[in-house]
């Protein structure tokens, strides 16, 4: 899929790529805040159009059909929507479609968190990813690595330090901000 260039730079979506638990839902809806946007959560919507946490889509059709659905409202919300901030579930990019959507249609932010830093995320996320069940720590980090090529492509990296969420959102905003002066000066 090409750039789309018909989309003017301040329209085109933000869009929060990386692994489950680096905080692209917490700071996707920081950042929305602070550019004045609307944010909207892949996972949120999927759970609110089946009625269902995550988990159970999970237990119930298993994960290839939440791949394909997960898929379906990414694209739709590339191809369809403007001017939002859009935080995907951490497996998303691993497709090639939505890479695709997502880089010609959207602006990409990676959010990277060393696998270090990451480890103390654990705890808070364990119960609620049905991904990371039964997985030893090896495995999870055998996970954290494969996907980091997926999440190569990208046009903006977030190196995460032990920053709180607020700072990484008041830093985003203000990068996306003189991303747009650059490229798209307001008359
Ligand atoms: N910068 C941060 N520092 C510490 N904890 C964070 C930070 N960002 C997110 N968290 C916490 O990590 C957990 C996962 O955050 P979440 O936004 O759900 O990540 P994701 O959407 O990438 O899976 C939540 O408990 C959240 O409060
Ligand atoms: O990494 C993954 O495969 C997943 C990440 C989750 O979203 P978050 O990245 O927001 O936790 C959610 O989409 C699902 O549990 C699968
Ligand atoms: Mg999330």
């Amino acid at each position: 899929m090409t750039e789309n260039l018909q989309i003017p730079l301040r329209e085109k979506n933000i869009v929060f790529i990386g692994f489950m638990g680096v905080g692209k839902t917490t700071i996707g809806q920081l950042v929305a805040k602070k550019l004045y946007r609307d944010f909207v959560d892949i996972d949120v919507e999927i759970e609110k159009t089946y009625k269902m946490p995550i988990p159970q889509i999970f237990q119930e059709f298993g994960e290839p059909y939440f791949r394909q659905i997960e898929k379906e409202f990414i694209i739709d919300t590339c191809m369809n929507t403007r001017l939002k901030i859009v935080s995907l579930g951490g497996g998303a990019y691993l497709q090639k479609e939505v890479r695709e959507v997502c880089l010609s249609h959207c602006i990409v932010y990676f959010l990277d968190l060393s696998w270090d830093s990451w480890k103390s995320r654990l705890p808070l996320i364990i119960d609620s990813r049905p991904v990371l069940k039964n997985k030893t720590l090896d495995e999870i980090e055998e996970l954290f690595l494969k996907r980091l090529d997926a999440y190569s492509l990208h046009n903006s990296k977030i190196r995460i330090h032990d920053q709180d969420a607020e700072t990484v959102a008041d830093h985003i905003a203000e990068s996306i901000k003189i991303t747009w002066d650059i490229y798209q000066p307001q008359d």
